[in-house]
């Protein structure tokens, strides 16, 4: 039965942490985020398989697959040649509209929005153990905003400053659903995930156990 007192009885409503930064609790509806859930474990097929993106020869924690531009330390590429060098599947339109909802709904800027076109998708699935040390997504070429969607368990997402990955910082628990923007100024924060909080997924989610984070990036590669 629903409880009038759960979740998604929460006013929604993006909340800016600072300038450029949102975070827009519930964005997506729960048959939204299982239809996202079921889209992963498709893309989880191929052609590259997801995996663990070495960094200075270390593993992350997270199983990483990509969608338009593969991605790995030295940049993006069109195909994964650190892993099998199959070419990478192609981005999905319905992300880049999604994308386009996002940058709206969270900034207002309907210009912005508009122009708004994601080339690549970075999708990591954190178990239950992972997560992603402190850095800047800082490999795109133009500094269009960053839109990072959350499905499962819910996590704990550390927003830093913009020049190192030292305090000052502000956590924020990202749940099943939420969006967050990194745009103008924000757009260059360092951010981690420090902790996933297992068994906190909504009951109809798809994914049994873990967190799938979601972001959509412009490269202004061509
Ligand atoms: O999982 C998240 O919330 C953030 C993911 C992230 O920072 C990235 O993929 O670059
Ligand atoms: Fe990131």
């Amino acid at each position: 039965m629903e409880s009038l007192f759960d979740d998604s009885a929460l006013p929604r409503e993006p909340v800016q942490l600072r300038s450029g930064a949102w975070h827009y609790p519930h964005w997506l509806s729960e048959e939204a985020q299982a239809w996202i859930a079921r889209r992963f474990f498709e893309w989880g097929r191929g052609p590259v398989p997801p995996h663990q993106t070495l960094i200075n020869q270390n593993p992350m924690s997270v199983q990483s697959l990509c969608l338009g531009w593969h991605w790995n330390p030295s940049g993006y590429s069109r195909t994964a040649d650190d892993i099998n060098g199959a070419p990478v599947a192609p981005m999905e339109q319905w992300l880049v509209d999604l994308g386009r909802r996002a940058v709206f709904d969270a900034t207002g800027d309907a210009q912005k929005a508009a122009g708004y076109t994601p080339d690549a998708a970075i999708v990591n699935y954190y178990d239950i153990d992972a997560v992603m040390g402190m850095h800047q997504d800082a490999d795109e070429k133009i500094n269009a905003p960053v839109v990072s969607l959350s499905i499962g368990d819910s996590a704990n997402f550390r927003l830093g400053n913009n020049v190192n990955r030292n305090q000052p910082w502000q956590d924020v628990r990202l749940a099943s659903g939420d969006l967050f923007v990194f745009d103008g100024a924000s757009r260059f924060a360092y951010h981690a995930v420090t902790k996933v909080f297992p068994g906190t997924a909504p009951a109809r989610c798809p994914l049994a156990a873990g967190r799938i984070n979601i972001t959509l990036r412009q490269t202004g590669l061509s």
